[in-house]
């Protein structure tokens, strides 16, 4: 049997990794996850992941990198997860949801993630604390410029609630 494959997204701005809580089906209600969905047969996943977003979330999204690993979900399909960065828009809860949380890297303990997620945001934190070291990605950057490549880049100067500067 092909397991059908689940794509889901590290959404990454200002900083912070994205936390979505989903609303259905009931087993899974209330615990958190890596917004995404099923792969379409013949659908590149990285083309999957940027529709599912726009379709859940109403933003656009790049995909970087491929986090390492499958996990498996309920029988026949399997979890696989990239790290993404916001392009535009503000995530909303449209489909599937019904709360949407930015974490900091040292926060994501802070919510109940479902367990077959839990390796992926591991690495997703440890990947956001290892780029924060060397890049600017303190201040938000949810307007769609990336580019934090001039001036001091003052990290904490923005609006964002939970980004740390340690470390
Ligand atoms: N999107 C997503 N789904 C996950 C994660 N972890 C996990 O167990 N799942 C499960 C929940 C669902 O049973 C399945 C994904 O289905 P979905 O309902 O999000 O997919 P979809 O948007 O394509 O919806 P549909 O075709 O069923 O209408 O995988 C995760 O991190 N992200």
């Amino acid at each position: 049997m092909t397991e059908r494959v689940v794509v889901a997204g590290a959404v990454y701005d200002g900083g912070r990794l994205l936390a979505a809580r989903r609303s259905a089906p009931a087993e899974l209600a209330g615990r958190w996850e890596l917004p995404g969905g099923k792969l379409e047969p013949g659908e590149r996943p990285e083309d999957g992941l940027v529709r599912e977003l726009r379709e859940e979330l109403g933003v656009e999204t790049e995909v970087l990198a491929r986090i390492p690993g499958s996990w498996p979900l309920k029988p026949g399909y399997v979890l696989q997860v990239w790290t993404v960065r916001l392009v535009s828009g503000e995530p909303r809860p449209l489909e599937d949801h019904d709360a949407l949380r930015w974490l900091g890297p040292d926060e994501t303990g802070a919510v109940d993630w479902l367990e077959q997620d839990r390796p992926a945001v591991a690495e997703a934190a440890r990947l956001l604390r290892e780029h924060g070291r060397t890049t600017r990605t303190g201040g938000p950057s949810r307007t769609g410029h990336a580019s934090p490549t001039d001036g001091d880049g003052h990290p904490g100067d923005g609006p964002g609630p939970s980004v740390r500067r340690d470390g």
